[in-house]
């Protein structure tokens, strides 16, 4: 690990000595990280008596630094763990940033700076202001929008101080590029970070200590915990500490890093260094605790609006997400995008849909090998591709002007992280749309991923949750709500520029007898002898004319229902007998258009639902109680109107008829690529027996296959839809699923459902940008280990239970691993239900009082009690 060279053992290293033990340690780092690093500061002899106390029971202290005036030590502790320990104040120092003297540097004046080296005409809002502050020597806060050109007024002072700027920044790609960056303007700057190869870290040293490097990118962790890095530093003459995503400091923060807490102690090791605390999102809260941490006093804060005034902002609920994506996109054809997805599958998963519909993607996520994320992001950067579907890995420094659109596919997890995701939109002050797809469910993951993380944070976490929920569901300004999150009063009535505003401004009408036209026709298809099967199949595009441009996301059965109300002749109408319903032709006041955009309405309204098995479609409550004569007035529908969009014309559609398959949220717990495998069986069986594909078998069989793994025909049995008459596919199906568990290297009671995990452990690490994801599921504990000792009767019993609720919230309630813990502990109480895996505060509120009776019937019947202690657990009855 460690391989001292002579050369790097200089007169400067013999100047620390070991002293006593001192108790006013304040940071703990593994021993090995500094015999690792310590070459640079320590003799050999030191070297040699840090090895020997790896395994003793003492402590010691390195340090003292003669020729910096100030005393640094490093503690070495019996586990191993070695800390700084407070400086002494120089005794010529001036702590106080009011008395301090601006930094030494030269007199070329600002302005010359920006057109001469970074090549901008002019300064964008507040940096001048901002820089003539930091020149000035005194410390700022800086809360400018992404985008706002931030890094400029640390880079530009940078350049005129005769000493060292010290940018601290979470994101190793981040510093790269920005490295990069500087030196094509021929800037001498370098980055340290843990994934600095040990030559080029000494090279670097080298030069910071030489005085040749400007500015300095490095790491939290490096640098508050690596002692050389201090040595280095006190040996330098540092200018300026830039702390870049300062909101990382708060613990209020929607991404807190316990290692930005100790940047507060850093800086005072440098009182005559100017600081600069940079972000993009921070609270009212967030700001109050940056200030506290790093004492930058309020009348030191610069705090631009957060209104970026571009961006379109809406939301919608997920109904069908590839339908809604698709045609989302196809509004903003051939424009650069961002689609963010909550996990890495489902990255995968929707690039490849995308791919296939012919949209230009590539996925970025942790998942992926650096070299292959470097590529994707640059094909990105570079516009080679239109869409890039990323998690939350993605984006932190992409400075890509034209991004025209930002599509959250699920919730992010609080408004700073919204705020920060869509800002990388519009960066070029164009017209932007941001668009955000929102289900109940992801309440719940969110949750679960908050349950996950560090108790600590928890509340707040929920609370900021639960506001940004309030948000999505708003039908107010966006706007308006978003910057009053963010502490900034916005009075203009109508921003004009959210989807509420829009609504609020286009006077709303009664749409009650287009939609009883619309809902009855349904009804008699439905009730008709010879009912339309629809096929699985959405109808996409965009409605376009001179203003607007409207994305569309129906069932293809819709399509049959307008083409009935418009009187339309085509075989399948006359085959099946539909001209001869009274509702046939009874809207031909209506375009075609003009219908795809009502119909859009009553589905995005809930009038009439679609079924995800065979793209039947039905009438909701809501629907049945509009389409009676006797409606009550409160019950009119009160939609949009179809001049609206201006729909004249027949030409001013663009929707295609493009369809596939519909995707369910459910869809997402099971294994995508099995379930393809799966379904392409299926296809052949059909087309052999000449027969449809759903009569073969259910999508939901083929999903619970895909999701339980079955390897015997005893396991196929238990499928649900699969009963005796089924179970003649048993040799088609596993075969194709056996193999693919041997590929995988998957056992099938190993298999559970995938959980979120936090990426709490990413904060103990230098983050790169790629950890502050999501991360994926931790399958460590598996539920082989209670497969034995579990109660099959009352597993069956749950099982069944959570299919009829999962039928009714077309979403799955507990995976096996949650079903057999039930039915191994017994949970008869909330209290003891809640701690049952994968079950969470949440779920206990929601289905505490459907599981539990289920239980204590079964345990009242076999004289079982329930089992606190889990490892205790009992052999079932
Ligand atoms: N005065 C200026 N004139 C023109 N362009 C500028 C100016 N200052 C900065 N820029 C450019 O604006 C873009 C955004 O700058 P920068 O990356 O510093 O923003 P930021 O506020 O740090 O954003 P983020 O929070 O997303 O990191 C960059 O391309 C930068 O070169």
């Amino acid at each position: 690990m460690f391989r001292p060279t002579a050369p790097r053992f200089g007169k400067r290293t013999n100047r620390l000595s070991l002293k006593e033990r001192c108790e006013n340690c304040v940071i703990v780092i593994p021993l090995k990280t500094v015999v690792a690093r310590l070459p640079l500061s320590v003799s050999k002899n030191h070297l040699r008596r840090f090895r020997q106390t790896r395994s003793c029971e003492c402590r010691w202290h390195i340090g003292g630094d003669p020729k910096t005036h100030h005393t640094l030590n490093y503690v070495a502790t019996s586990n191993f763990q070695v800390g700084f320990l407070k400086r002494k104040p120089k005794k010529n120092g001036c702590l106080s940033p009011e008395t301090r003297q601006p930094p030494s540097q030269t007199n070329t004046p600002s302005l010359e700076i920006l057109r001469n080296i970074f090549g901008h005409e002019k300064f964008l809002p507040f940096q001048e202001d901002i820089i003539e502050h930091i020149l000035q020597g005194k410390d700022a806060l800086v809360v400018l929008p992404t985008g706002g050109g931030k890094s400029l007024c640390y880079q530009l002072p940078a350049c005129t101080f005769n000493g060292l700027t010290v940018v601290v920044s979470p994101l190793i790609a981040l510093m790269q590029d920005q490295v990069m960056q500087l030196q094509r303007r021929e800037i001498r700057a370098a980055f340290l970070n843990h994934t600095v190869e040990e030559e080029d870290y000494i090279t670097t040293m080298q030069e910071v200590r030489s005085g040749e490097i400007k500015l300095l990118y490095i790491a939290p962790e490096t640098l508050v915990q690596r002692p050389e890095i201090h040595v280095m530093l006190h040996d330098s003459n540092v200018a300026c500490l830039a702390i870049d995503e300062a909101h990382c400091v708060s613990q209020w923060g929607h991404d807190f890093r316990p290692t930005y807490r100790e940047l507060g102690w850093v800086r005072e090791q440098f009182p005559d260094a100017v600081c600069i605390a940079l972000t993009a999102t921070a609270t009212p809260q967030v700001r109050a605790d940056i200030t506290e941490s790093l004492n930058i006093p309020e009348d030191n804060h610069f705090i631009d609006s957060f209104n970026r005034e571009n961006l379109f902002l809406s939301v919608e609920s997920r109904f069908e997400l590839l339908g809604q994506t698709l045609a989302f996109l196809k509004k903003h054809a051939n424009e650069s995008g961002i689609i963010y997805c909550q996990r890495r599958k489902h990255v995968d998963w929707l690039c490849e849909q995308l791919g296939t519909h012919g949209i230009s993607s590539l996925p970025y996520h942790a998942g992926l090998n650096p070299e292959v994320r470097k590529q994707n992001q640059d094909a990105f950067i570079n516009g080679n591709i239109d869409v890039i579907v990323a998690t939350i890995a993605f984006g932190m420094g992409i400075d890509k002007p034209d991004v025209r659109v930002v599509l959250h596919a699920w919730l992010p997890k609080d408004m700073e992280s919204y705020y920060q995701e869509i800002g990388r939109s519009g960066r070029d002050g164009e017209r932007a749309e941001c668009l955000l797809l929102f289900s109940l469910d992801d309440e719940d993951t969110i949750t679960e991923f908050i349950d996950d993380g560090h108790p600590s944070q928890r509340e707040h976490r929920i609370e900021s949750l639960q506001k940004f929920i309030a948000w999505a569901n708003s039908t107010e300004c966006r706007r308006e709500e978003l910057l009053t999150y963010f502490g900034e009063e916005y009075a203009t009535q109508n921003c004009g520029m959210c989807d509420n505003c829009r609504k609020a401004k286009a006077e709303q009408v009664d749409l009650t007898t287009s939609a009883q036209k619309f809902l009855s026709c349904l009804y008699w298809v439905n009730e008709s002898n010879t009912k339309e099967v629809f096929d699985e199949a959405y109808l996409i595009g965009t409605l376009r004319s001179e203003n607007t441009c409207i994305s569309i996301c129906l069932p293809a059965g819709a399509l049959y229902i307008i083409d009935i109300l418009r009187g339309e002749t085509q075989e399948k109408i006359i085959k099946n007998k539909h001209h001869e319903l009274s509702t046939w032709e009874i809207g031909m006041e209506y375009s075609k258009a003009q219908w795809y955009y009502l119909a859009l309405q009553f589905f995005q309204y809930n009038l009439f639902e679609c079924d995800a098995q065979d793209g039947s479609l039905h009438l909701t409550d809501k629907g049945r109680k509009i389409n009676t004569k006797t409606i009550a007035p409160d019950d009119r529908f009160w939609g949009f109107p179809v001049d609206l969009v201006d729909m004249d014309s027949e030409n001013s559609i663009t929707v295609e008829l493009n369809t596939y398959e519909s995707a369910s949220d459910e869809q997402y717990e099971y294994d995508s690529v099995l379930f393809e495998k799966l379904r392409h069986k299926r296809s052949s069986i059909a087309e052999e027996d000449e027969i449809k594909a759903s009569q073969v078998l259910p999508r939901d069989s083929l999903k619970e296959m895909a999701t339980q793994l079955p390897q015997t025909a005893e396991e196929f049995n238990q499928i649900r839809g699969i009963g005796k008459v089924k179970m003649k596919y048993a040799d088609d199906f596993l075969p194709i699923i056996r193999a693919y568990c041997e590929e995988q290297g998957v056992d099938s009671t190993e298999r559970e459902t995938e959980e979120l995990n936090t990426s709490e452990s990413a904060q103990e690490h230098e983050i790169d940008s790629v950890e502050n994801e999501t991360e994926e599921p931790n399958t460590s504990e598996s539920a082989s280990e209670e497969s034995n000792t579990y109660a099959p009767e009352l597993f069956e019993q749950l099982r069944d239970k959570c299919r009829i609720v999962a039928k009714t919230e077309q979403r799955r309630i507990f995976n096996e691993r949650t079903l057999k813990e039930m039915a191994t502990y017994f949970p008869q109480t909330e209290e003891s239900f809640i701690k049952i895996y994968g079950v969470g505060p949440k779920k206990t509120e929601r289905y505490a009082k459907v599981f539990l009776p289920i239980i204590q019937n079964y345990c009242k019947k076999h004289g079982v009690e329930s089992v606190e202690n889990e490892t205790e657990a009992p052999k079932y009855i």
